[in-house]
């Protein structure tokens, strides 16, 4: 088999419109130029036919190539943000060409979670999942997460699906985070003329990771989205067992995960400028009950583990400042940059 001139290895992934193959190159020779010494790659493959909005693929090509003409112009190097390689095409199937990598968050998470022994009151014995990754590990994660949106944020582009399996690292660098899958990504000012800035697709982002602003379909949304999910993935980094804080059924329901949300945060202001006058949010403050938010030592209480060290202060105020609803108050990613290196 040849995929678009390279040789197919494995599959690695693939979602509802794409597969990813490990490949290596058919004619070293030849490709040397493009590619340097590399040997193996990650290649995307994607028929622009078979996708549905907000899917795109040539608009992925599109903010992936800016981004790296961006990058090149400036002679910077934005080592947090996947590299595309180059692009081919075989009048049926778009292939991208990217540096192979070797494990998503998710499955560095799963390597991490221990079972340990734990002693109950009783003299028992019972089997519990312990989250082992250092928390100066999660600190310098973060620092990467936050360059990477930094640049995107910096260059109009607002990700829009920041989850645990759109962030990879090398077996040799695992405290170095690269953002992939740009897919359903958003350039401003209208998305290369495929959505408005004020109307924008709200069906966007994976499970919890949605901001509750589009769970009430606010459509002029700002890249604040990114920064929720990026809030509610450093806890999910930083949780005991290697579980998400919400419910498992929140991954599947909106209406579960708006309440896992409002159980956790608390309700949103009555004044939450950024859905004022929108009918769901109307809806939602006549139908839901006031919740009141979990402290942050419930939420990630790692982060309270004595002694309290630098990095766990500094994630405290970062995770404090993702999460909050006004999306004005909402920390950047350079704002959160501020606070972590500070
Ligand atoms: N450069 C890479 N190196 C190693 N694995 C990769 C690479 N790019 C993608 N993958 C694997 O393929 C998976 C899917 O990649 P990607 O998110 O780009 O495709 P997708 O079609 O947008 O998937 P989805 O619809 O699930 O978001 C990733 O989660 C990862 O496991």
């Amino acid at each position: 088999m040849d995929a678009l001139g390279w040789k197919p290895l494995a599959k690695i992934g693939g979602g509802r419109f794409s597969d990813i193959y490990k490949v290596q190159k058919n004619d070293p020779e030849n490709c040397s130029a493009v590619i340097g010494e590399q040997q193996l790659f990650a290649l995307k493959l994607v028929d622009p036919d078979d996708e549905k909005p907000p899917h795109n693929i040539r608009n992925e090509i599109k903010i992936l190539s800016d981004l790296k003409k961006a990058q090149e112009e400036q002679n910077t190097a934005i080592s947090n943000v996947i590299n595309l390689i180059s692009v081919s095409f075989n009048n049926i199937e778009y292939g991208l060409l990217f540096p192979l990598l070797d494990m998503t968050l998710s499955q560095m998470i799963k390597s991490h979670v221990k079972s340990r022994v734990v002693f109950n009151s009783d003299g028992t014995m019972k089997m519990r999942k312990v989250n082992t990754i250092p928390i100066d590990n999660v600190f310098k994660i973060v620092v990467g997460l936050m360059k990477g949106l930094d640049w995107i944020h910096s260059r109009g582009v607002i990700h829009r699906d920041i989850n645990p399996n759109n962030i990879l690292f090398s077996r040799e660098d695992p405290v170095m985070p690269v953002i992939i899958d740009f897919g359903i990504s958003y350039q401003g000012p209208d998305n290369n003329g495929l959505e408005k800035p004020d109307r924008k697709f709200t069906d966007i982002a994976t499970g919890i990771y949605k901001a509750p602003e589009l769970l009430l379909s606010k459509r002029d949304y700002s890249n604040k989205v990114d920064m929720w999910a990026v809030g509610i993935l450093i806890a999910l980094i930083l949780s005991k067992d290697g579980k998400p804080i919400f419910e498992q059924d929140s991954m599947y329901s909106d209406l579960v995960l708006l309440s896992n949300i409002l159980a956790t945060f608390g309700s949103p202001p009555s004044d939450w400028s950024d859905c004022k006058g929108l009918t769901s949010f109307d809806s939602l403050n006549r139908t839901f009950f006031t919740k009141s938010p979990k402290p942050l030592e419930t939420i990630v209480p790692r982060l309270f583990e004595e002694p309290e060290t630098d990095s766990s202060s500094k994630l405290q105020k970062t995770i404090a400042g993702l999460t909050k609803y006004e999306t004005s108050q909402r920390l950047s990613a350079h704002d959160s940059l501020a606070i972590l290196l500070c």
